[in-house]
Order: C-alpha cells, then sequence, then structure tokens
C-alpha cells in the first residue's frame, strides 16, 4: 500500500514535469503538436529526472556498502573520473574529470563505489566547488582515513555557448583535508595525477 502511493507521487511529479515542458516550449516559439515534438516534453522530463537523481542517492549508504578492513597506509588514487554535472545557475551541462585520493586508517572501500559518489553529486544542480567539497566530506565521514584530496576539471557550457562563450577555459576546483593539508603530500598526489599511465 505505501509502495503504491510513492508510485502515484512519483507519476504527479513526471506528468507535471511534461506538462510544464510542454508549455516551455509553446513560450519559447515552439509547437510542441509538432510530429518531432510530440513526445519530447515525456523525453526532457525523464532525462531531467535521470540527470538530478543523485538527490535521492546516499553517499555515505554507497561508500559503508563495500567497506573491508585493510591495513593499507598509501594513498589510493582514482583518477580521471568522468564527471557530467549541471550548473545552478543556467542548468547548463558542464563536464570534465575528477581526481580522488584518500589515505586509509584501517578501512578501505570498493574502488567502483567512489567514481559512483562522485555520481551521487554530479547529478544534481551544482556548483563545481561544492561538488569537489561533498565529495571529499563523503568520503571523510565514510571511511575515517588520515587524508583525502579531491581535483575536479571541468568545462561549463554556460560559458561556451552562451554569455561569455569562452571555448578553452577550464575550471580546476580542489579540496584537501587531513594529510594532504601538508604541502609534500599534496605534492606526491598532483604528482601521480598528472602521470600518464604507460
Ligand atoms: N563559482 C561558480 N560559478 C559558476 C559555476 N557554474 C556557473 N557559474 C557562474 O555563475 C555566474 C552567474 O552569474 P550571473 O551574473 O548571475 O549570471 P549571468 O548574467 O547569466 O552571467 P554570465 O554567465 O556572465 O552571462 C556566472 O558567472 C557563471 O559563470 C560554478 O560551478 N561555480
Ligand atoms: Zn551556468
Amino acid at each position: 500500500m505505501a509502495y503504491k502511493k510513492v508510485e502515484h507521487y512519483e507519476d504527479r511529479i513526471t506528468s507535471g514535469l511534461i506538462e510544464n515542458y510542454r508549455e516551455s516550449l509553446e513560450l519559447l516559439g515552439e509547437n510542441p503538436m509538432r510530429e518531432g515534438l510530440q513526445k519530447t516534453p515525456e523525453r526532457i522530463a525523464k532525462a531531467m529526472q535521470y540527470l538530478t537523481q543523485g538527490y535521492q542517492m546516499d553517499a555515505r549508504a554507497i561508500l559503508n556498502s563495500a567497506k573491508f578492513h585493510e591495513n593499507v597506509s598509501e594513498m589510493i588514487i582514482v583518477k580521471d573520473i568522468e564527471l557530467y554535472s549541471m550548473c545552478e545557475h543556467h542548468m547548463l551541462p558542464f563536464f570534465g574529470k575528477a581526481h580522488i585520493a584518500y589515505i586509509p586508517n584501517g578501512y578501505i572501500t570498493g574502488l567502483s563505489k567512489v567514481a559512483r559518489v562522485v555520481d551521487v553529486y554530479s547529478r544534481r544542480l551544482q556548483v563545481q566547488e561544492r561538488l569537489t567539497t561533498q565529495i571529499l566530506n563523503a568520503i571523510k565521514d565514510s571511511l575515517d582515513p588520515l587524508g583525502v584530496a579531491v581535483v575536479i576539471e571541468a568545462k561549463h557550457l554556460c560559458m561556451m555557448m552562451r554569455g561569455v562563450q569562452k571555448q578553452n577555459s577550464v575550471t580546476t576546483t580542489s579540496a584537501f583535508w587531513g594529510e594532504f593539508e601538508k604541502a609534500e603530500t599534496r605534492s606526491e598526489f598532483t604528482k601521480l595525477i598528472s602521470s600518464k599511465l604507460s
């Protein structure tokens, strides 16, 4: 019974979105009834729900679901994790790569879970700076490590296809905690994320 109620609520949200996108198309001067656009409001609704599904996800639960006791004290880096998010100012995509490192303190997590955390926070309306610190905080809180580092390099379509129209600028944001606040650890991390696989 409770499940049915939730389903009903979700259906209402989807139909509300579809109606809104149909109206938006009309306000933008389009004819939402023409052949190519008839299903477009439904497609946009689905796409937007997919791209914002991170609100329903719990990054800490994901990291904890594959948390293993392990006596490793070396830096673990997962680099070049591709990400797609949407800026909260224009709802236009920004996309790029995240590089994440942590130094365990008795616990490690599944490598894929680190990449999943990027999706949890990317699939929301974001600013790159907040995305960076949310990823860091989730890892810090779940694994209680000795240090965490997150670097994100991204291109923002709101700066490319509109507004200032700069095609080549890349924004880099970073957040460091614990051991990574030491220059030496941080520079080892920076060196390792810049190196290419042979
Ligand atoms: N700090 C930060 N700014 C962002 C991000 N994504 C988009 N922005 C910026 O958000 C700002 C919003 O500024 P406004 O002046 O309110 O909006 P606008 O008139 O559309 O600005 P322009 O893009 O300069 O045309 C712009 O400078 C965007 O470049 C982000 O992830 N982080
Ligand atoms: Zn923007």
